[in-house]
């Protein structure tokens, strides 16, 4: 599906406080970011400084304090629980550290889970599942339970699964932070090619300057603000003008 200028993701003065009185902690504070159409944001930043926080207010896990995130003409920060659930089915994907299949399904099935989640007929949610699992080199695998996979197959398989629906955004927390240097490398490439291919965006949080390279955008956390940003210089071909 083409990419609408409306699949721009507009969060504006978010503010998070976790907790009152001196218990309190300005987890956000004061945070803008748009995230284009297509475009890869990866947020970093230390421990603590509110990345994951972010992710879940973007992705309408979380209800801000206050501060709007504008998508396809809803705020997601106002917008009553049943349509913000059904939204972040439809729209959004997730890839979560350790993946989160389901132990007792295979493969395939835990692919399929957010279509059948969304009604789409078993055999068919089964059948793009399947696709989408070929398509990313894990053929042949489709009945594993998780436990019979490697921790890079299984990702795979939790980015099959946060793909099938044609997710306008996906997030990612820390998607290679339970893999090896090179398995995570790999599965990130394997991440940022399938998000471009299928023209979605995509926002990662992360530790790792690595995973950070390959996204087109880095923002930087501290203390619940976004204190610095990065934009990717475009690719050029070596000694030529092409
Ligand atoms: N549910 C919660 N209740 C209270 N405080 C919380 C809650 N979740 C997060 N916090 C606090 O909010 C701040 C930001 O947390 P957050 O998890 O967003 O940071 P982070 O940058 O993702 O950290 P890490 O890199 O360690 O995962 C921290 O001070 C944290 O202790």
């Amino acid at each position: 599906m083409e990419a609408h200028h409306t699949d721009r993701l507009v969060a504006r003065d978010l503010t998070q406080v976790y907790g009152d009185g001196p218990f309190a902690t300005r987890a956000l504070d004061g945070v803008g970011l748009i995230v284009e159409p297509g475009e890869s944001v990866a947020i970093m930043g230390p421990s603590g400084s509110g990345k994951t926080t972010l992710l879940h207010v973007l992705a309408g896990i979380l209800t801000p304090t206050s501060g709007s995130v504008g998508w396809r003409g809803a705020d997601l920060a106002t917008l009553p629980d049943t349509d913000r659930t059904r939204l972040r089915r439809t729209d959004f994907g997730f890839v979560f550290q350790s993946g989160r299949l389901l132990p007792e399904l295979p493969a395939v099935e835990n692919a399929a889970l957010p279509l059948m989640l969304a009604g789409v007929p078993r055999a068919s949610a089964v059948a793009i599942a399947r696709a989408e699992l070929g398509r990313l080199g894990l053929g042949g695998l489709e009945e594993r339970r998780p436990g019979e996979l490697s921790g890079g197959q299984a990702q795979r398989v939790a980015i099959a699964r946060a793909l099938v629906g044609h997710p306008g955004v996906i997030f990612a927390d820390e998607p290679t932070g339970a893999l090896d240097q090179t398995t995570g490398q790999e599965v990130l490439s394997v991440l940022t090619a399938a998000a471009a291919a299928n023209g979605a965006s995509l926002v990662i949080v992360t530790h790792d300057a690595g995973v950070a390279r390959h996204c087109t955008r880095t923002v930087t956390m501290r203390d619940g603000r976004i204190v610095r940003e990065h934009v990717a210089a475009p690719r050029t071909v070596p000694g030529g003008a092409l």
